[in-house]
C-alpha cells in the first residue's frame, strides 16, 4: 500500500514547497516547523487506517457516541533528520511510546556506501503497530535495515513507513524487502544524484533542520 499526500491538493503543498525552496528552507525554524506540520497531517492520514471501536463519552449534558482507535502505535525515528516529523506524530498520537535509532551512511573510497546502525533504543514491540518515521526515503537502505533489525528482535504486528519525500528507487527497495509495510509519503521524486540524493528533493534534511555536520 502506497499513500502519496500530494496526489490531493491541500495546504500541505505549501509546507512542502517551503521545505524544498532553496531560499525559504534556510530558515531552520520554518523548515523544522513545516516538517512537524507534515508529520501531523500524515499522522492524521495513518490514523484512518486503524481499526476503531464504538465508545461513549459522558459530556456535561449527556452521552455522545464516538468511535475510538484500538491502536496505540509505537513511533520510531532515525536521528537526526526525522526528529521534527516524529514530533508531529507525537503531537497527534500523544500517548504513544517512541523508539530512537542512530544510523548513518559510511561512504567508501569507491563512492558506494553502507548503512551503519549504531544504537537502537526501543520499547518492546511484540504485537505492536510500529510507525517508522524518517524524512527522506532515498535508496531506502536505512529504513529497510533498521526495520529488519527490529523485526528480527520483535514480532511486530503492523508496520507503517512514513517519509516526507521518497525516490521511486527507495519505494521499490521498501516494497521488495518489506512487502507488508504500508508506506505514507508527501511526494515521490523520480531521480537521485550519483551520491543518492533525491532530485529535485530538498537537499540534506538533517543539515537543514539542525546545521551542517562537521
Ligand atoms: O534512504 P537512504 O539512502 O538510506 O537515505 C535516507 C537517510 O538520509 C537521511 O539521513 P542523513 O544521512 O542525512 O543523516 P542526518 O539525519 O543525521 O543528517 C535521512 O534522514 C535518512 O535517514
Ligand atoms: O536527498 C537526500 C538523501 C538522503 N538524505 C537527505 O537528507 N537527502
Amino acid at each position: 500500500m502506497l499513500f502519496v499526500l500530494n496526489q490531493t491538493n491541500s495546504i500541505a503543498n505549501q509546507f512542502l514547497a517551503e521545505m524544498r525552496d532553496a531560499n525559504s528552507q534556510q530558515d531552520k525554524f520554518r523548515f523544522r516547523k513545516n516538517e512537524e506540520r507534515l508529520g501531523e497531517i500524515l499522522a492524521y492520514e495513518v490514523s484512518k487506517s486503524f481499526s476503531y471501536t464504538a465508545s461513549e463519552v459522558t459530556t456535561p449534558l449527556g452521552i455522545a457516541n464516538i468511535n475510538l482507535p484500538d491502536v496505540q502505535p509505537v513511533l520510531a525515528t532515525i536521528l537526526r533528520a526525522g526528529l521534527p516529523l516524529h514530533q508531529g506524530f507525537m503531537n497527534f498520537f500523544d500517548q504513544s511510546d517512541s523508539a530512537f535509532v542512530t544510523a548513518c551512511r559510511k561512504v567508501k573510497k569507491s563512492g558506494n556506501f553502507t548503512i551503519q546502525v549504531d544504537h537502537i533504543s526501543t520499547p518492546n514491540l511484540d504485537g505492536k503497530t510500529l510507525i517508522m518515521i524518517d524524512t527522506m526515503l532515498a535508496t531506502g537502505q536505512s529504513l529497510v535495515l533498521v526495520c529488519k533489525e527490529l523485526m528480527a528482535q520483535y514480532k511486530i504486528a503492523d508496520l507503517h513507513i512514513v517519509s516526507v519525500i521518497a525516490s521511486m528507487e527507495g519505494i521499490a527497495h521498501v516494497r521488495a524487502n518489506l512487502p507488508k509495510a504500508k508506506v505514507w509519503v508527501c511526494a515521490v521524486d523520480e531521480e537521485m544524484t550519483s551520491k543518492s540524493y533525491i532530485v529535485p528533493g530538498l537537499g540534506d534534511a538533517g543539515d537543514l533542520a539542525f546545521g551542517e555536520k562537521a
